[in-house]
C-alpha cells in the first residue's frame, strides 16, 4: 500500500488542472499526471488527466479503469471521477459508462454526482443544470463543436447512459442540511444527482458525502472536503514547496471556440500580435505559415495563436472536414507550435480549451505538474519538470482580461506550490 490518500481520474486536462486548484485552494499538496503515470512514485493527493471525454466508450472505460487500478495500487481511499461542470458528453457518453465502470470495479453500489460550481456559474436546481441565468441547452453550450448539450436536466442526460438507476437529492433536502441529505442518500442505489446552487450548499453536501468512496462531478464539490478529510486525520500533509522561476517569453494558444473565450480572444487581439489558423487552410496548405510566422516573434511581447472562430464558422469547418478531421488539425497545429514556442524561450504558455490542452501537453512531453497561483476560479498556473508554466484554461473560464491577468500574476509571484488560503 501506497500514501496516496485521495485519487481523481479527470476526463479531460482543463478540468484536471481545475480540480487541481480547488484543492490547492483548500491547502493541500496535489500532484497533477497527464496521463497515466508509468513510474511508481505517489503522494497523498493524486490527479490523473486523460483525455477521453469525446473519446469512444470503451477506450474510455479502459483508461479510467487502468486509472483507478494505478491509483488504488497506492493506497487511494477516496475516488473522484471529474468530468465537466456542464456535463459535456456526447449521447454515448462518457460520463455515465466510466462512472459505471468505476462502481463495478470498486464494488459500491452508490455514487453521487454533482457538476454545479456556483462561483463560474454552473448551478444545479431540482436536478437541472444552468449556467449563468440559462439553462445548459439554451447555453453556449448548445454550440459546442464536439459536446453540443440539447437538453438541461441531469436525469434526462445521464439515464441513457447508465446500466444503474437514476435518483436525485434536490435542493429543498439540501437546504435541510447535511444529516437530510445523509438521510436521503441511504434510500436510493445507483446514480444520485445532488442540487447546489450557491457554494454554501456545497459545504452542506460535502459534510453528507465525505466518506463515500467515489464522488463524480465538476471541482468545485473537491474544495470543502479535504478540511473534513484532514480533519479526521485521513491523511498525511507535505509541506509546500517552492516553484521555478519560467522563462519570461510568453504565448496564448487557443483552440477553444466557446463564447468566453472568443470574448478573451477578441480582448487580447486589441494589444497582442496574432496569428489565426483556420482548419480549410491548415487542410489545404499545411503548418508552415503560422511557423513561419511564430519565428517572426520576439519571446517576451504580448502574443496569439487562436483557431478560435464564431459557430458559424466552425459548423462550416466541420461540414467540410468531419468534426473529427477539423478538430485534430487544429489541435495537432497548436501542439507543434506549441513545441516551437517552447524552443524559442517562450516558458509561459496559456492554451485556451481542454482537448486543445490536452494536445498541447502531450506534444511538450509533460507527465507532471505542480501546482501554483490561480489565476481566475479553476484556472491556476502549473508548473513543468522543466520549468514551463502552463495555465490551462477551461473554455468557459476566466473574465474577459484572462490573458493579460494570467501573465500580470505570473510576473508578481513569488511562487510557492500549493500555499494553503
Ligand atoms: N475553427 C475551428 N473549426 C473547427 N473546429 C475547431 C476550430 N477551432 C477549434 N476547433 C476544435 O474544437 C475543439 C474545441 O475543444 P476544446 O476542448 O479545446 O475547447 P473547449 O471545449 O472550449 O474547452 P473546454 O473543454 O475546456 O470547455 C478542439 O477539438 C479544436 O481543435
Ligand atoms: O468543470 C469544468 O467546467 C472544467 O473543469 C472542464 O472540465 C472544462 O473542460
Amino acid at each position: 500500500m501506497g500514501n496516496t490518500f485521495f485519487g481523481a481520474i479527470a476526463d479531460d486536462f482543463t478540468g484536471a488542472t481545475d480540480l487541481a486548484a480547488m484543492l490547492a485552494r483548500a491547502g493541500m499538496p496535489v500532484t497533477l499526471r497527464i496521463g497515466l503515470p508509468q513510474n511508481g512514485d505517489s503522494t497523498a493527493f493524486e490527479v490523473i488527466a486523460l483525455k477521453i471525454r469525446t473519446a469512444p466508450p470503451e477506450d474510455a472505460i479502459a483508461e479510467a479503469r487502468a486509472a483507478l487500478r494505478w491509483l488504488r495500487a497506492r493506497g487511494a481511499r477516496r475516488i473522484f471521477w471529474k468530468y465537466c461542470s456542464t456535463f459535456d458528453s456526447t449521447a454515448r457518453g462518457n460520463i455515465g459508462p466510466v462512472a459505471d465502470a468505476l462502481m463495478s470495479d470498486m464494488n459500491v453500489d452508490r455514487t453521487v454526482h454533482c457538476p454545479a460550481f456556483p462561483e463560474n456559474g454552473r448551478r444545479v436546481f431540482m436536478g437541472n443544470l444552468f449556467v449563468g441565468e440559462q439553462p445548459l441547452d439554451e447555453s453556449p453550450m448548445k454550440d459546442h463543436p464536439l459536446t453540443p448539450m440539447r437538453d438541461a436536466s441531469l436525469v434526462r442526460l445521464l439515464s441513457p447512459q447508465v446500466r444503474r438507476q437514476v435518483g436525485q437529492v434536490t435542493f429543498p433536502t439540501v437546504r435541510r442540511g447535511s444529516d437530510a441529505v445523509r438521510d436521503a442518500l441511504e434510500r436510493p442505489s445507483g446514480h444520485i444527482i445532488l442540487d447546489a446552487v450557491e457554494s454554501d450548499d456545497l459545504t452542506t453536501l460535502a459534510a453528507a458525502i465525505h466518506d463515500m468512496p467515489l464522488i463524480c462531478g465538476g471541482s468545485a464539490i473537491a474544495q470543502p472536503l479535504p478540511v473534513l478529510w484532514r480533519e479526521a486525520g485521513a491523511f498525511v500533509q507535505a509541506a509546500p514547496e517552492p516553484l521555478p522561476r519560467p522563462a519570461p517569453g510568453r504565448i496564448v494558444l487557443s483552440g477553444s471556440c466557446s463564447a468566453m473565450t472568443r470574448a478573451q480572444v477578441g480582448h487580447y487581439l486589441d494589444h497582442a500580435a496574432g496569428y489565426r489558423l483556420d482548419p480549410l487552410e491548415l487542410a489545404r496548405g499545411g503548418l508552415a505559415e503560422a511557423r513561419s510566422w511564430l519565428q517572426t516573434q520576439k519571446a517576451d511581447t504580448p502574443k496569439i495563436i487562436f483557431a478560435t472562430a464564431e459557430p458559424k464558422s466552425v459548423a462550416a469547418a466541420q461540414e467540410a472536414l468531419g468534426v473529427a478531421r477539423a478538430g485534430a488539425l487544429v489541435e495537432d497545429a497548436l501542439a507543434q507550435l506549441a513545441i516551437d514556442a517552447r524552443a524559442m524561450g517562450m516558458g509561459r504558455i496559456v492554451v485556451a480549451g481542454g482537448e486543445t490542452s490536452g494536445a498541447v501537453t502531450n506534444a511538450l512531453k509533460v507527465d507532471r505538474l505542480r501546482i501554483g497561483p490561480e489565476i481566475a476560479p479553476g484556472v491556476p498556473w502549473c508548473f513543468a519538470g522543466d520549468g514551463t508554466a502552463l495555465a490551462l484554461k477551461s473554455g468557459n473560464f476566466g473574465a474577459e482580461t484572462f490573458f493579460d491577468d494570467a501573465f500580470a500574476l505570473l510576473d508578481a509571484e513569488p511562487a510557492t506550490a500549493n500555499a494553503a488560503p
